[in-house]
């Protein structure tokens, strides 16, 4: 698609109402629909798994409300939810079932695919992760030497990464205190070489974590680890004792040199972006514990009943992908803010980042037909109070609409209790200040009432006024801990599978990354002194300068 395009919206009868209601409702101001309606918090505010949703601060009426609804029943999004909880092949690019649900089901429940029940197989590797876990906690599993492990190094990148790096820094409070948990996962031999500066071999394990086990950052990483390893005075022998490695390719495993008996499988039907509940989470269950790590997956399952039994018009993930839909394709956002006031879920705004951008970063619908709407947004965000001091300033006063999700455990997990109420009002102030704005009256009053001179106040107006009307969500949960953790995460996974199903787009494939992937082998290759490629002007002068700085 030219990026140019402007896209018309999809001819139903749905998303018609929605256009003729934007275009009656898009400059009602949120001031005016707080003072006519003093319900309006108790109107639009969910309560689900734990979690309280406060969405009383969108444009939004109960009219936009009912029409995103319709246009979620008309997309078929209940027959949708069933058919990826039941394991149909949903994800039809790949022919593959969708089931990461599956992954926090208790025990005693039954899942098919293709004929068969998965539970067996998921509650074995889980148990198997959870004693392992156990046995480098309690410093029964040791390195060569008989010393127990201090450090994880999780190798891996992209869903086999962002996961439970963003989730072991969200639960370092529940950390073991002997336990040090580092994430490689760039190329870039700069991250290796600084994790491993701070390393000793003989205490030191390493997650070699990858769906597929040819992803060439990982697959180089880790021979990089492993060559230091052996550089380290260990034998190949010793390899066992501290090389696990996490994967659905036991074949590729193997070739590597780790054993069968090191390795934690996973299946083709957990998609990268959503395997934390997998194997793929043993760095979580190492630093939190068998029991951090199981209540992280019956938070998540919490959140998967919810979406799966409540009403749409009460379903928290139904509500926030409708709310999504309605700004990117009826308001043209281009993007939206994630904003954890909490410090240390500072990495999930890139965890979003992949789940959403690279669930629902496309341009055709399942079906293949260019789509008729604008999808996914550019997602990003820092951690209040941060972001605060940096990139509020357009929030606030930009030229472009924002919507911003607003994050806070309303318990603090450290013993400075006057740091936290200040975090907290600074949470509530922002999306009251984004809401309220500024008018030029009150810049006025404000201007007169410190003493400035008629004429000077006058030029600042402009430059003090905060238009406001800027739409935010608040989420709150009661403390950031594994059972909340894994209730957020959820409620942001259905809230992209529900977006796909409006959007008609196959929220499980990312063919999208493929063709740099192979430009790239391409030109390692060239670079490693092979023959010169055929390329246009700009990638050759490229090539060539990094061909003399690297001879
Ligand atoms: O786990 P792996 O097979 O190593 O894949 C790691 C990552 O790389 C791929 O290119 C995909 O973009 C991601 O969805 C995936 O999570």
């Amino acid at each position: 698609m030219n990026p140019t395009t402007v896209l018309t919206h999809p001819v139903t009868p749905a998303w018609q109402a929605l256009a003729a209601h934007h275009a009656d409702i898009a400059e009602a101001q949120l001031r005016d629909l707080f003072k006519d309606d003093p319900q309006r918090f108790e109107r639009f505010c969910l309560r689900a798994a734990g979690l309280t949703l406060d969405y009383s601060k969108n444009r939004i009426t109960t009219d936009t409300v009912g029409h995103l609804l319709a246009l979620a029943r008309e997309r078929g999004l209940e027959a949708a939810r069933d058919a990826m909880f039941a394991g149909a092949h949903i994800n039809n690019t790949e022919d593959r079932a969708v089931l990461h649900t599956a992954l926090r089901n208790p025990a005693g429940s039954r899942v098919e695919v293709d004929g068969e029940d998965v539970m067996p197989a998921v509650l074995a590797v889980r148990k198997r992760v959870g004693d392992f876990a156990e046995a480098v906690r309690d410093g029964k599993w040791t390195g060569y030497t008989g010393e127990a492990v201090t450090d994880v190094v999780n190798i891996g990148i992209g869903g086999s990464d962002l996961g439970p790096a963003m989730a072991c820094e969200a639960l370092a409070a529940h950390g073991h205190p002997r336990l040090r948990m580092h994430f490689v996962s760039n190329v870039d031999g700069d991250q290796l070489a600084r994790v491993l500066a701070k390393v000793v071999p003989a205490r030191t394990l390493f997650i070699i974590a990858s769906k597929t086990f040819t992803t060439i950052e990982t697959m180089t990483n880790a021979a990089s680890a492993r060559a230091w390893f052996l550089a380290g005075g260990a034998s190949e022998q010793d390899i066992a004792r501290h090389f696990v490695a996490v994967s659905t390719n036991a074949a590729r495993v193997a070739e590597f040199g780790i054993a069968a008996d090191n390795m934690f499988g996973f299946w083709d039907w957990v998609g990268g972006r959503y395997s934390m509940w997998s194997a793929v989470g043993l760095p979580v269950a190492l630093y939190v514990g068998r029991e951090g790590f199981e209540a992280m997956l019956d938070g998540a399952h919490a959140m998967d009943r919810h979406f799966a039994e409540a009403p749409l018009e009460a379903n928290m993930p139904v509500i926030l992908a409708l709310l999504g839909v309605w700004y990117r394709s009826f308001f043209n956002a281009g993007s939206q803010c994630i904003a954890p006031y909490a410090q240390a879920l500072s990495r999930m705004p890139a965890y979003l980042q992949q789940l959403e951008m690279e669930s629902n970063g496309k341009s055709v619908t399942r079906d293949g037909q260019p789509v008729a709407s604008l999808t996914c947004p550019v997602v990003w965000g820092e951690p209040g109070t941060n972001g605060q001091h940096a990139f509020f300033q357009l929030l606030h006063q930009g030229t472009d609409l924002i919507p911003v999700d607003f994050i806070a455990p309303l318990k603090a997990s450290h013993g400075l209790p006057d740091h936290h109420r200040l975090l907290l009002a600074n949470c509530i102030a922002q999306s009251k200040a984004l809401m309220v704005g500024k008018t030029a009256a009150e810049v006025r009053a404000e201007l007169a009432a410190s003493g400035m001179d008629a004429d000077a106040a006058q030029a600042l107006v402009p430059h003090r006024v905060f238009p406001g009307n800027r739409p935010s969500n608040t989420l709150l949960m009661p403390e950031l801990s594994p059972r909340t953790l894994g209730t957020l995460i959820a409620l942001y996974e259905h809230k992209v599978f529900v977006q796909g199903v409006i959007w008609d787009v196959n929220s499980f494939d990312q063919w999208g990354v493929e063709l740099g992937k192979q430009i790239a082998t391409r030109i390692a290759g060239e670079l490693a002194g092979g023959p010169a490629g055929e390329h246009d002007a700009s990638t050759l002068g490229l090539i060539a300068m990094a061909r003399t700085s690297a001879s």
